[in-house]
């Protein structure tokens, strides 16, 4: 009999992915409370709009009130997070609980948006606002540290696309740009406000070498792709996932990209994919048929992402489960995306660059070579592993 080596079969368990370290560029901090502390929030506030107070039934209610197959009645759900979230200590105590969240999760770096013209009502001012969310990220980084868990947190601030706040929501932006807020963006609903209605925003921040995101091509296609990256001059695009209409692929399986295509695959413009919240909007129809998996094949800069923790019911293990499940990703398939993110993130580049050898690379090294330590060594023929 002749000795054989046979590589592991690679399909990651979900404690793998669980603790493999991970990278998320487009988290909601108003779409990822739990569930309990809006409850308890709600309590404390006196609010007493939630449809549900018992903490299981509401996380059902959000997720299925969310899975309206429409971007507008999705974002209707946020009346009840933004409705607790009116003070600083709620303010602080949500920060501090995403960033512990995230890193019990296994992301190790993470930039988690919210709009902080949204939390005035109760009389902070932006400012204050901005302050308790940081304080609150600050917070959680040490918390989870205690717990065993590296997490680093930047804010991205977001200006509301229907309102007309973003040239003070970019220049606060800019304010706290070296404390703890690495960029902007906007989102709210998509169509009938395209990104050019914000562009003094965008065009002072680029005044300012600052860094941008905009929420496009989720609920409209191609035309509010090509604004926010050639009239708005976008770093990233949140979700981008439309771009899949400007690529055929042909009977014969070859595939022919547009013009915007080339230019978003040529120019390594970021995509933060956001897989669950895609099905729940229709923007997709399954984990099998959402456009990632081409767009992983074309290697675009396609990053993988939660979107709405709360909403769509997820982690961020929860959706590369997902795609290991329809893709047959392996732990390669999961350092790319998480790499692709890193490269992808506001901080500056030499911390982006040790992140990805420092913390990442090592990481999935350490997963990938488990399997040589779980077993009896095989020293003949071989064994399938799981692993
Ligand atoms: O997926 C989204 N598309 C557009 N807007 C969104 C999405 N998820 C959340 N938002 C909105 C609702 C929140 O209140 C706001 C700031 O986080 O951003
Ligand atoms: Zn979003």
């Amino acid at each position: 009999m002749t000795s054989q080596t046979v590589l592991p079969r690679s399909t990651p368990s979900r404690d793998q992915i669980r603790r493999a370290p991970k990278v998320l560029l487009h988290d909601h901090l108003d779409g990822g409370l739990r569930p309990s502390t809006v409850v308890e929030l709600a309590r404390d506030a006196g609010y007493t709009r939630l449809p549900e107070t018992d903490p299981d039934k509401l996380a059902l209610w959000f997720r299925e009130a969310a899975d309206s197959g429409s971007l507008e009645r999705y974002l209707e759900t946020f009346s009840h997070t933004v409705g607790v979230m009116q003070t600083r200590d709620a303010l602080v105590r949500v920060a501090r609980e995403c960033a512990e969240d995230l890193a019990a999760d296994g992301v190790v770096y993470a930039e988690v948006r919210y709009a902080p013209e949204q939390h005035l009502e109760g009389g902070l001012s932006l400012e204050e606002v901005v302050e308790a969310v940081n304080e609150g990220f600050r917070e959680g980084e040490r918390a989870a540290l205690a717990a065993g868990h590296r997490i680093r947190v930047g804010a991205l601030l977001t200006a509301m696309r229907h309102a007309a706040r973003s040239l003070e929501i970019a220049e606060l932006a800019n304010q706290y740009r070296d404390a703890g807020v690495v960029g902007f963006d906007i989102a709210g609903a998509e169509a009938g406000h395209p990104p050019t209605r914000h562009l003094d925003a965008f065009e002072f921040l680029k005044r300012e070498n600052n860094h941008f995101t905009i929420h496009a091509g989720e609920a409209f296609g191609l035309p509010s792709i090509w604004q926010a990256l050639q009239w708005c001059g976008a770093d990233r695009l949140g979700h981008g996932v439309r771009i899949i209409d400007d690529i055929q692929v042909r009977e014969d399986g070859t595939v022919r990209l547009g013009r915007l295509a080339s230019y978003v695959r040529d120019k390594r413009i970021p995509l933060e994919l956001c897989p669950s919240s895609n099905l729940q909007t229709g923007a997709a129809s399954s984990y099998a048929e959402h456009p990632i998996g081409l767009l992983r094949r074309l290697l675009f800069r396609a990053t993988v992402n939660t979107d709405n923790r709360l909403m769509s019911h997820t982690s961020l293990s929860q959706e590369f489960e997902h795609l290991v499940d329809a893709f047959g990703y392996t732990l390669d398939d999961i350092q790319w995306f998480s790499v692709n993110a890193m490269k992808s993130a506001f901080i500056p580049f030499d911390e982006r660059l040790a992140m990805i050898n420092d913390v990442i690379k090592p990481g999935y090294a350490a997963l990938k070579s488990e399997w040589l330590f779980q077993g009896p060594v095989v020293t003949s023929g071989f064994a399938e592993r799981k692993g």
